[in-house]
């Protein structure tokens, strides 16, 4: 495949490109020392289900948006914006009722493998809060927890900032030194997460190919879409150590992915018999800071807006950042990104996120069994050369500039 097809993007807050080698190949040495990686087997008494909690009707709104931006210098004009995407959907995040479904998914799965292990699940930003989770598991006799954020990358608000959750309800519940709480890897790369969004893919492309309009692979570019984060967060995502450059391992991770789902569709699609490569790039949504806070672009809607320019005729907008369908992907995507898409004249098609997708639900049940059976670090399942990440997180891994350090748990001490 012609590489110069394949649409690179550094985070353009700087200048200078992350050189493409370095991003990689740090991570890939440290990861052969497998020991350090993979935890020793554990038992555990419960599964601790840790999600961000959204709104359940219009009063739910303004609480739920004060919790989310406590202390996070988010503009009132921009809550008043994101208030009107929860309104427009009756005050109601699809969120919580996807992650009811996740949650009876996974434990049919546990039950299938022969597992015996509860499931409790709770949220940062709206109830079920994680406080409530960890309560009934302790009045069930649990004690040692393990902790699967449904979040699958490396940054504050997708790592750290569950580690930090699962401190506050420790602390909050008088259960610290009682209750531990481990927490699974992130997963950006295990199979199980990314086959959702190739399947998706070459679906797409099939679907554009196939109709009136005859798309080939020059007509159609694909954007992988994530949610941006301050360029701070995004530079601290990771163990420093492993020099993952400016965007850190959030940026590296999403390249990472990006590069694997392009890769597997290709090949599907070159079976059956389509015209390839594919153009393509990673490109960011949902941007929320003030102006002056530099955050990691491009934003999609500009990149959308340039497509025609470059001769493209349709957009495939697979959001590779997200594992259900909330409200960052129904909105920001369906509506807005949609409608620049219109606009620009150009055909849509936004793919699914992993959901409750049988592989997905599975490759979660894997990464419970990683720990359970304390799997060493080279027999894991890893599609990226950055993973499989590790354990325990390293010390400072993920901390946040903005907002200073705040105890977290399932980490290394400094
Ligand atoms: C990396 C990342 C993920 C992906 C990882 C993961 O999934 O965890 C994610 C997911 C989500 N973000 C969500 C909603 C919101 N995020 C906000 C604000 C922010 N997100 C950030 C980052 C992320 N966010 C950041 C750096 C901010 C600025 C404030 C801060 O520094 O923390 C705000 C405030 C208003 C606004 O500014 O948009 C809202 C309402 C919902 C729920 C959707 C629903 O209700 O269905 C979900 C799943
Ligand atoms: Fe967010």
């Amino acid at each position: 495949m012609a590489a110069e097809n394949l649409g690179r993007k550094a985070p353009p807050a700087s200048d200078a490109p992350l050189a493409e080698g370095a991003v990689v190949s740090a991570a890939t040495d440290a990861v052969k020392d497998g020991a350090k990686w993979a935890s020793a087997p554990t038992s555990y008494d419960a599964i601790l289900l840790a999600s961000f909690g959204g709104p359940e009707g219009q009063d739910d709104v303004i609480p739920f948006l004060r919790n989310v931006t406590a202390g996070r210098g988010i503009p009132d004009a921009r809550l008043e914006e994101v208030a009107v995407h929860y309104r427009a959907h009756g005050g109601v995040s699809p969120i919580n009722e996807q992650n009811r479904e996740l949650l009876a998914a996974l434990e049919a799965e546990i039950a299938r493998r022969g597992i015996n292990l509860p499931v409790y699940w709770g949220n940062r930003n709206w109830g079920p809060y994680v406080v409530d989770a960890v309560h009934a598991a302790h009045e069930a006799g649990a004690t040692k927890l393990l902790g699967l954020a449904t979040s699958a990358y490396s940054s504050y608000s997708s790592c750290r900032q569950y580690r930090e959750d699962f401190a506050d309800a420790l602390e909050a519940s008088s259960l610290q030194g009682v209750v531990e709480i481990d927490k699974v890897r992130p997963y950006f790369d295990h199979p199980g997460f990314v086959e959702p969004f190739v399947e998706g893919l070459v679906d797409a492309v099939r679907d554009l190919a196939q109709g009136s309009d005859a798309f080939g692979a020059e007509d159609i570019e694909v954007l992988f879409t994530t949610h941006s984060v301050p360029m701070s967060d995004a530079a601290k995502s990771g163990p420093a150590e492993l020099g993952y450059g400016e965007g850190g391992a959030y940026f590296a991770q999403h390249m990472a992915v990006s590069e694997v789902v392009i890769a597997q569709a290709q090949e599907r699609l070159a079976e059956a018999g389509l015209d390839l490569p594919l153009h393509w790039q990673l490109v960011f949504q949902s941007r929320s800071g003030p102006p002056s806070q530099p955050w990691l672009e491009p934003d999609i809607n500009d990149v959308i807006e340039e497509l025609p320019a470059a001769g493209r005729r349709a957009v495939i907008v697979v959001p590779i950042g997200f594992v259900s369908d909330h409200m960052e992907v129904l909105w920001d995507l369906d509506n807005e990104a949609r409608e620049s898409a219109e606009t620009a004249g150009l055909a849509f098609r936004r793919t699914p996120t992993p959901g409750v997708h049988p592989a997905y639900v599975a490759g979660l049940v894997d990464l419970l069994l990683e720990r359970i059976n304390g799997v060493p670090a080279d027999e894991r399942e890893a599609c990226t050369d950055l993973g499989p990440a590790f354990d325990v997180c390293r010390a400072g891994c993920c901390e946040n500039e903005r907002l200073g350090f705040r105890p977290a748990v399932a980490g290394l001490k400094p």
